[in-house]
């Protein structure tokens, strides 16, 4: 049985998504996979765009003499592109700061953009965007009753948040946790989107688990602050995701710096860090973002900075980042507008 796994995953490895010029089981497509007799199941992770795919694991996995049938069960969000995770190894690093200005900095790029809030713990990408509690309305669809995402700046927001009550902690757990989350991820009408960030809750534990494995997530993005005691913490997630086979796209380490009027640089939580964990673990440091109170005030505003200073290096940096996520996925304007 082991043996034939190994045929089967091996003829897997030699389909490559053409676009991240990388093979489906290497970028964590390939999930749940399962011989029952003559019978190969597994579940495909894709993206809207990529149905080809399909057709490419039935024709590869047809060549197997042994092969009665492939059973492909295919996980996509309806309309969603690439659906991408923020995550940070402990609290407080400026994961959903970041979450909101690189979603601001991807639709500022021209790309249409969504992000899910999934940080059942503290749900604060509302607030960010300046969105108040409100009745989150649902639509019937052919496929039963979705929630409506709310609108910020041109960006598609749905997050646990607003279904809680106000200054009540969400002591939601286990089963409920889980439906909870599997729901958000579900039953959101996004409409067309290039890109669904999610913003993880922090750490590890089974609420990430089960976003990741629940989700066509093609990548996950690391934030971390420069510290030692972070960059343990950090490490742990990126084993996590790469054991469940979920790439790390690469890491931001934010509050990296404090800068003066005369330019003079203060390393406030240490320096390189987020460059030597990134050497560490061979995944590349997407950028380094300043402290700034201008960010603190523009997540409290509701105004992030991505889109109030668009001058300010915390801006260009996730503009930048912006960039290199679109080019790795092969989306940039031209493409994000001329889709079909
Ligand atoms: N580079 C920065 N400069 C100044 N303030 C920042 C910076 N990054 C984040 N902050 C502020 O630090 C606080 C924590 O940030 P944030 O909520 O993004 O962290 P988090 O990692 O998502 O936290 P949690 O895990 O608790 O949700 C916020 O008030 C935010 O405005």
């Amino acid at each position: 049985m082991k043996d034939r796994e190994q045929q089967a995953i091996q003829l897997l490895k030699q389909i490559i998504e053409p676009n991240l010029t990388n093979d489906i089981v290497s970028l964590g497509m390939v999930r749940n996979l399962r011989l029952v007799d003559d019978y190969v199941y597994l579940k495909l992770y894709i993206g809207s765009h990529q149905h080809d795919l399909k057709d490419k694991v039935e024709a590869a996995l047809s060549t197997l003499d042994w092969c009665k049938k492939p059973y492909i069960q295919v996980c996509t969000i309806p309309g969603v592109r690439l659906t991408l995770a923020i995550s940070s190894g402990k609290g407080g690093v400026g994961k959903s700061t970041t979450s909101v200005n690189l979603a601001m900095a991807l639709s500022l790029s021209g790309a249409k953009v969504g992000l899910l809030d999934a940080d059942v713990y503290g749900p604060n990408i509302p607030q960010m965007l300046g969105l108040k509690q409100s009745d989150v309305q649902t639509i019937d669809t052919s496929v039963g009753q979705k929630f409506i995402p709310l609108e910020a700046h041109g960006i598609k927001v749905m997050s646990v948040g607003l279904l809680a009550e106000p200054e009540r902690p969400l002591a939601w757990r286990g089963p409920i946790l889980h439906k909870i989350i599997t729901q958000f991820i579900n039953d959101v009408e996004w409409g067309e989107l290039d890109y669904l960030l999610i913003d993880l809750p922090p750490g590890t534990g089974d609420a990430q688990i089960t976003i990741v494995q629940e989700s066509p997530i093609c990548g996950v993005v690391m934030v971390t602050t420069p510290q030692q005691v972070a960059l343990s913490d950090v490490r742990r997630g990126i084993y996590m995701f790469r054991q469940v086979g979920v790439p790390v796209l690469g890491i931001v380490e934010n509050m990296s710096y404090l800068e003066n009027a005369q330019g003079k640089r203060t390393a406030v939580f240490g320096m390189g860090g987020g460059a030597e964990i990134a050497q560490e673990l061979s995944a590349p440091l997407l950028g380094q973002i300043p402290l700034d109170p201008r960010i603190c005030s523009g997540g409290d505003e509701g105004n992030p900075i991505a889109l109030s200073q668009p001058d300010s290096i915390a801006a260009l940096t996730f503009k930048q980042i912006a960039l290199a996520l679109g080019r790795t996925f092969a989306i940039d304007r031209e493409t994000a507008t001329s889709r079909p």
